[in-house]
C-alpha cells in the first residue's frame, strides 16, 4: 500500500547524498503533482542524475526520503519500480537487433501480453515504422532516442524519468522529441525530466526547479519564476548618438544602460504599460526621436543567472 494517498506523484523531503566527502545533495525538497511535467534544471555536475537515480531506486540517499505515487523509494523499491520508467542519456537498445526486435524482446522480458502488437503500436507512435526492420546500428541519434523512450513505455509506467532527453540531438530531432514529450504528458503520465536547457524547461514543463550546489534555489511555474524577477526592460533604439546621449541623461534615475555601438538604451521598468507609457511620453516631451522601442521581459536565462548569483552572494 502507498504510505500516502494525495495527489502527488513525487515527494522529496530533505534528501542528502555525499560521494566520499563531497556533498552533492544537501537537503533537497520538492513535490510534483500527478499528471504534470516537471523539469529539474541545473548545470553540469549539479546533482540531477543523482536525484533521478535515487528516485528510480538505483541509489540510496544518506538521509531524507522520497516517495513515488506514495511508495517510499527506500522501503518499497519493488512497488516504486512498478510505477516508473527511466530513460537515461546512454541509450539502452541492442544495436545488432532491429527496432521491432528490440521492442518485442523487451515486451517478452517484461511478460507483457501481445508483444508483437505492443511493438507495432509503439513503432507507429514514435514514427519508426519505416525503419522498424532495420538494425539499430543504422539509426540516427534521434531515432535511437525515440526507440529508447518507446522501450521505456512498455508496461505503461505512470511516472517517466527522462535524464537530459535531448542532449546531443540536432535541432530538428530535439523538436521532434519535444513533441513526443508533450504527447506523453497529455496522456496523463507524470513526466520528470532533467535538462541544462532553460528553453526546453520553459517549453515543456508545468513546474521548474533549479538545482544549484545541492539545494533547490527556485521552484515554480515558468511564469512564476519569471515574475520573481520584478523588473523588465524597455529597449529604445535611436538613429543618432546625440539622441541616445540626451535620453540617457533624461532617464538617469531609471538605471538606464546605453549601448553606443547599437545606439540603444535599456531602461529598467516595473513591466507595467503605465510606466512604459510614462517613459515614452517623457522622451516625446523632451523631443527625443525614438527609432524603435521594445519591451523585454525577463527570460528563464535571466532567472537562472539571478538565482545562481544570489546564492553566490549569500555564501560570500
Ligand atoms: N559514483 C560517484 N562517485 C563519486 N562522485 C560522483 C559519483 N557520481 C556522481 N558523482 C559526482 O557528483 C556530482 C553530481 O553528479 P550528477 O551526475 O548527479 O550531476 P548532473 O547534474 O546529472 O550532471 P550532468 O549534467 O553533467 O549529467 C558530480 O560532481 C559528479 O562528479
Amino acid at each position: 500500500m502507498p504510505t500516502t494517498t494525495n495527489n502527488l506523484a513525487i515527494e522529496v523531503k530533505g534528501l542528502k547524498k555525499a560521494y566520499k566527502n563531497v556533498e552533492v545533495l544537501r537537503g533537497v525538497d520538492f513535490a510534483v503533482q500527478k499528471g504534470s511535467t516537471f523539469a529539474l534544471l541545473g548545470s553540469n555536475g549539479a546533482g540531477k542524475t543523482t536525484i533521478i537515480k535515487t528516485l528510480a531506486t538505483l541509489l540510496q540517499p544518506d538521509s531524507g526520503n522520497a516517495k513515488i505515487n506514495g511508495y517510499d523509494v527506500s522501503v518499497q523499491p519493488e512497488q516504486v519500480r512498478n510505477e516508473i520508467s527511466l530513460t537515461g542519456q546512454s541509450v539502452t537498445v541492442d544495436y545488432i537487433l532491429s527496432g521491432r526486435e528490440n521492442l518485442r524482446m523487451m515486451a517478452k522480458l517484461r511478460h507483457l501480453p501481445n508483444p508483437d502488437n505492443q511493438a507495432d503500436e509503439l513503432l507507429r507512435r514514435f514514427d519508426l515504422l519505416d525503419a522498424a526492420d532495420r538494425r539499430i546500428a543504422t539509426y540516427s541519434g534521434g531515432m535511437c532516442r525515440r526507440l529508447d523512450l518507446a522501450m521505456s513505455l512498455l508496461g505503461n509506467p505512470r511516472v517517466i524519468f527522462l535524464d537530459e532527453p535531448t542532449t546531443g540531438l540536432d535541432p530538428q530531432s530535439r523538436i521532434a522529441m519535444w513533441e513526443i514529450i508533450k504527447d506523453l504528458a497529455k496522456s496523463g503520465v507524470t513526466v520528470f525530466l532533467t535538462t541544462q536547457y532553460l528553453e526546453e524547461a520553459d517549453h515543456l514543463a508545468d513546474q521548474i526547479a533549479i538545482l544549484h550546489e545541492g539545494t533547490i534555489v527556485a521552484n515554480g511555474s515558468p511564469a512564476e519564476l519569471k515574475n520573481l524577477l520584478p523588473r523588465g526592460h524597455l529597449e529604445l533604439r535611436f538613429d543618432h548618438e546625440a539622441a541616445l546621449s540626451k535620453a540617457r541623461d533624461l532617464f538617469i534615475e531609471y538605471n538606464a544602460t546605453a549601448d553606443e555601438n547599437n545606439l540603444t538604451l535599456s531602461v529598467i521598468t516595473d513591466g507595467t504599460t503605465k510606466q512604459m507609457l510614462k517613459l515614452l511620453t517623457k522622451a516625446a516631451d523632451a523631443e527625443i526621436e525614438i527609432a524603435e522601442f521594445a519591451q523585454k521581459l525577463p527570460t528563464l536565462e535571466d532567472v537562472f543567472l539571478t538565482f545562481v548569483s544570489n546564492e553566490k552572494e549569500r555564501s560570500l
